[in-house]
């Protein structure tokens, strides 16, 4: 991505997000997929502004989005690059109003994350975006303010200062006790959407475990900007890098982000995943 394709890219994410805003603003209407999950006009308003969007960029790449996902893995497969959407992450949060859900646009190269954009458009503090590449480094502004260089940081002595650990607002509460129960001194911040990814990538939270269901759209950009800014998403099984369009399914096992990379939590979460609510996936 070179900067005018960046530039490009942040725009239109910001106009989806206007779109999604004009939603929050009135009665919100829900139903029901498929799957039990809500949807609003509001995943569909941005789903539209951000499918026309990437249409008109070039090169011209395949789309998957939560909202147009019926792609069967034989074609997918033969992908070498394309764009991986969330039109609203954090649905639930949106439909309570509290601000923590996102827009999420990523680039996919041979199931690497390789570039993501993340719009969180109702945070107290003003819109705000995140985004970054394994060529650019990460980067956040908020407000239409000045662009700030991001990074993760070193998990501290637990001793000096506690660790912060994110987990969801409305997912996987029980893995996520089990997991913080094996830790040293710490503390918990609970957040919606991928805003928990963008909490380790500016240095403001240390570990996500997501002991819990999740989709490659929910993570890949924001694991795009977390590894851009030096942090890792990793297998929580395996400590492998999370990779996607793998598979038929979309379901991305259960993982763990983290800032620089620190072996002090890994018996952690062996001994959170030894439990049965880990094992049930
Ligand atoms: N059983 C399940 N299977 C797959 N994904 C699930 C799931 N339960 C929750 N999720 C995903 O978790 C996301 C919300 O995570 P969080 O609780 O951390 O905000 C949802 O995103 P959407 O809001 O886009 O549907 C949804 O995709
Ligand atoms: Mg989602």
């Amino acid at each position: 991505m070179d900067d005018e394709q960046i530039r490009q890219l942040i725009d239109a994410v910001d106009d989806a997000g206007v779109a999604v805003m004009a939603v929050y603003g009135r009665e919100i209407a829900v139903t029901q997929k498929a799957d039990d999950s809500p949807l609003t006009d509001a995943d569909l308003a941005s789903h539209r502004a951000l499918v026309a969007a990437l249409e008109s960029m070039e090169p011209r790449l395949p789309i998957v989005s939560e909202e147009s996902a019926e792609i069967d893995f034989a074609t997918r497969q033969t992908w070498d690059r394309y764009w991986l959407i969330d039109p609203l992450d954090g649905t639930k949060e949106f439909i309570k109003r509290n601000g923590e859900f996102t827009l999420n646009v990523a680039l996919i190269e041979k199931g690497i994350p390789v570039f993501g954009v993340v719009h969180a458009p109702a945070l107290p503090e003003g819109p705000t975006t995140w985004w970054g590449g394994r060529d650019s480094g990460a980067f956040k502004r908020v407000d239409g303010g000045v662009v700030e260089r991001i990074r993760v940081r070193q998990l501290p002595d637990p001793d000096r200062a506690p660790w912060r650990i994110v987990g969801s607002r409305s997912h996987g509460a029980e893995t996520f006790e089990a997991f913080c129960a094996n830790l040293p001194r710490h503390e918990r911040v609970s957040m919606g959407s991928s805003l928990k990814l963008c909490l380790v990538a500016e240095g403001l939270a240390d570990l996500y475990p997501r002991l819990a269901p999740t989709c490659e759209w929910d993570t890949a950009a924001a694991h795009a900007v977390v590894t851009a800014a030096g942090g890792d998403v990793l297998n929580a099984e395996t400590l492998e890098p999370l990779r996607c369009n793998q598979k038929e399914s979309y379901l991305n096992p259960f993982f763990i982000v983290c800032g620089q990379r620190d072996g002090r939590w890994e018996q952690a979460l062996e001994e959170s995943l030894a439990l049965p609510a880990a094992n049930a996936q």
